[in-house]
């Protein structure tokens, strides 16, 4: 029997690196707030098998970049992406490859006399945009999204119609609420794009297409919502979704002598249906590695 130990399938680099980066050209400053993630992929055998340093650029030295690279201005969280894994794959031999991905915090100006402050933001907890770049060899991948994008509709939902087997108690609903947190990634064929509005375009799509869809199923609903950001942006080939269903159950207020004609309701945080597909193109571009670092997704 051959049992040689190897090195298998590896990647180091900094995680979580927080840069804030404040652009100051006038007196009414822009934030930029991301946790960036840097990871390299290439041929590490010798730090891993002899602890030979000489082709391990630090994960310090990872970090010092991201800082170094927010001098120069952030634009979007994909070009900040893309300009730092260009750089490591660019100019090391050893590096052949990569992941680097952030999510970014949203401040809004404070607003005073009705204004928006110049130099005093909030920080706008709607929801996290995230962004992941893959670089393999001259291959490049770019995939953006956002997490716990929250969204309820108190009417507009059914859930009925469905199995029944000896263990089904739910009754079937014609009226209900639907409630979840959009967890959202889409995965660009195309790299020359304002990413930013792209984005703003992205979100403002699931968000009306959540509001009007009449729902008979949150799967009914995840789809529509893919397929309309589809439909609207031909950059985007496919679109990941995971998605609670934020179970909302009707109180029984008879015990107190009062009705409750949908009107009251427990807010059950667990156990949550969890809903997760993928929308795409039939002719869409083969994936290729632009989901290998991304996780929680079906
Ligand atoms: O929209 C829903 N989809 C389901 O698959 C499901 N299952 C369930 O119990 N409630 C719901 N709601």
């Amino acid at each position: 029997m051959n049992d040689n130990i190897i090195l298998g399938i590896n990647q180091y680099g900094k995680a979580e690196v927080r840069v804030v980066k404040v652009t100051r050209d006038s007196a009414r400053h822009e934030i930029d707030d991301l946790n960036v993630t840097s990871q390299l992929r290439g041929d590490f055998r010798a730090v891993h098998e002899e602890g030979d340093n000489a082709h391990c650029l630090p994960t310090d030295t990872q970090k010092n970049t991201v800082y170094a690279f927010a001098r120069d201005g952030i634009r979007s969280p994909e070009d900040f992406l893309l300009r730092l894994g260009r750089h490591f794959t660019g100019n090391y031999e050893v590096v052949s490859g990569g992941h680097w991905s952030a999510e970014q915090y949203q401040w809004q100006r404070i607003p005073v006399n009705g204004e928006g402050h110049d130099h005093a933001f909030v920080r706008s907890g709607q929801e996290t945009r995230t962004a992941c770049v893959t670089i393999d060899g001259d291959q490049t991948w770019v995939v953006a999204g956002l997490t716990d994008l929250v969204v309820m509709k108190s009417t507009g939902s059914e859930f009925h119609g469905f199995m029944e087997d000896r263990y089904t108690t739910l009754k079937g609903a014609t009226d209900r609420i639907l409630a979840t947190a959009v967890t959202a990634r889409w995965r660009y064929n195309r790299l020359d794009l304002d990413f930013n509005e792209v984005y703003g375009n992205v979100k403002r799509l699931l968000l009306e297409t959540f509001a009007d869809t009449h729902s008979l199923a949150l799967q009914q609903t995840l789809y529509a919502m893919g397929k309309r950001v589809l439909e609207a942006h031909p950059e985007i080939d496919e679109l990941k979704f995971s998605m609670p269903n934020k179970h909302h159950f009707t109180v029984d207020l008879s015990p107190f002598g009062l009705d409750n004609p949908n009107e009251v309701f427990f807010a059950a945080d667990r156990p949550y249906g969890l809903i997760e597909a993928s929308v795409l193109r039939e002719s869409s571009s083969p994936a290729g590695k632009a989901w290998e670092n991304v996780t929680g997704f079906c």
